[in-house]
């Protein structure tokens, strides 16, 4: 007797039905992504204050649909993900509320969380819950954007006394299938944490930085050390000054302490053991972070391939690209449905992208990529 495999379920719903992402750019493209390559939502709308970037971003295909302004069409949406820049966040806030549908979950990625979780309060949207992926690049904009940004990241997730529960659920849950570990903390505690680990080493990088621009004897001398304590002075000036100015009264309290850090070690350039001891502290301090995030490993570029329901799928697409010296470097499968699934093909370089994709559409396969 020949048993017939039970038919499979019926694929789950998505987390989401519509998903509209304000700010389509790092951030909120790589939101848009997630959300989009996950299959958590079944549509994704970006929203924009540039049609630049709305353009952009349809053609990139990190949205399947684009609006310029708000209005009654955000009724629609059960999930409201804020991406602005940090000084926009609370306007945008304040335009997108009176369309807001009640039930739907609003959250926000800004770098510093008490001002916008105050607002939000002021302005009675009571489904958000405030966010902050710690993963980032010193690249803002879409064409930047990709998934991959998110994974791994410790999300934090700020909720007040006023936050419902099932909000804060609904929350963890999308960082979760995003990807990313939620770390749930009031949000005065966030930014005096951030204060210590993303502003105050930001503001140093600035203060070396102003060291050696002068002389071009310092900037020709400046070695790894140099260029690795300062990566984060290229990020945009502007956000990188709103997100600071934004947390100042937590970032003068961590000042103050990185004085005193820089007096006490001042004191004991004269007690080398003393220095001793500071440095191997340091030491230990430093080779016990946490391994890299995702974020900072070097850049993969994305092709995603839609794969359909049948033998060895997978094996063509690998052995296509194998037989064309295409060197596949990280691999992902990103769902599994009745009628096929897709797979992210993490490659080296866009020109390997492109090659790829040229390989596979002559091969049948539909193909969505990123350099
Ligand atoms: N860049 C980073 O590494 C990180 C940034 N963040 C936060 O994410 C947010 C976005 O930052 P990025 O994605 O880096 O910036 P970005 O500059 O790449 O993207 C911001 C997008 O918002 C759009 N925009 C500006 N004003 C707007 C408005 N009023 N309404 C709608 N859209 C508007 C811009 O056109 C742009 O597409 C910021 O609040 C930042 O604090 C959080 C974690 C890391
Ligand atoms: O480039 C990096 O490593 C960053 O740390 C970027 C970054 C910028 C802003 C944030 O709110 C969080 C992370």
């Amino acid at each position: 007797m020949t048993a017939r495999p039970d038919r499979a379920a019926p694929p789950a719903p998505p987390l989401f039905d519509t998903a509209v992402v304000a700010g389509v750019g790092l951030i909120g493209g790589s939101v848009a992504l997630g959300l989009r390559q996950r299959l958590l939502a079944r549509r994704v709308i970006g929203l924009d204050a540039s049609m630049d970037v709305l353009r952009e971003a349809e053609a990139l295909g990190v949205v399947d649909e684009v609006r310029a302004a708000p209005g009654e069409w955000l009724r629609g949406a059960d999930l409201v993900v804020l991406a602005a820049p940090m000084r926009a966040l609370a306007p945008l806030a304040a335009d997108l509320a009176p369309y807001l549908n009640p039930a739907a979950l609003v959250t926000d990625v800004g770098s510093v969380k008490a001002g916008i979780a105050a607002e939000m309060e002021r302005l009675g949207v009571r489904g958000f819950v405030a966010g902050h992926p710690m993963a980032g690049s010193e690249r803002g904009g879409v064409t930047h954007a990709r998934a991959a940004l998110l994974e791994n990241a410790v999300w934090v997730l700020t909720p007040t006394d006023h936050t419902p529960l099932t909000a804060l659920s609904r929350a963890r849950t999308l960082v979760e299938e995003l990807g990313a570990a939620p770390m749930v903390m009031p949000p005065d505690a966030h930014d005096a944490l951030v204060a210590t680990v993303s502003h105050l080493p930001y503001l140093a990088s600035l203060a070396l930085t102003h060291m050696v621009a002068r002389d071009e004897r310092l900037s020709l001398l400046a070695a790894g050390g140099f260029r690795d304590l300062t990566r984060v002075a290229s990020g945009d000036p502007r956000m990188s000054r709103d997100m600071v100015v934004e947390n100042r009264a937590a970032l003068k309290d961590a000042l103050g302490r990185f004085r005193r850090q820089l007096e006490r070690l001042e004191a004991d350039l004269d007690e080398p053991e003393e220095l001793l001891a500071a440095a191997a502290e340091g030491k230990r301090t430093r080779d016990s972070l946490p391994v890299v995030r995702r974020s900072l490993l070097p850049q993969r570029h994305d092709l995603v391939v839609a794969v359909p329901d049948r033998p060895n799928q997978i094996g063509a697409v690998t052995q296509a690209l194998g037989a064309a010296g295409v060197n596949i470097k990280d691999i992902e499968v990103l769902a599994i449905r009745e009628d096929g699934g897709a797979i992210r093909l993490g490659l080296e370089s866009p020109d390997d992208v492109t090659h790829a994709a040229s390989i596979l559409n002559a091969a049948g396969f539909e193909v969505r990529g990123r350099g």
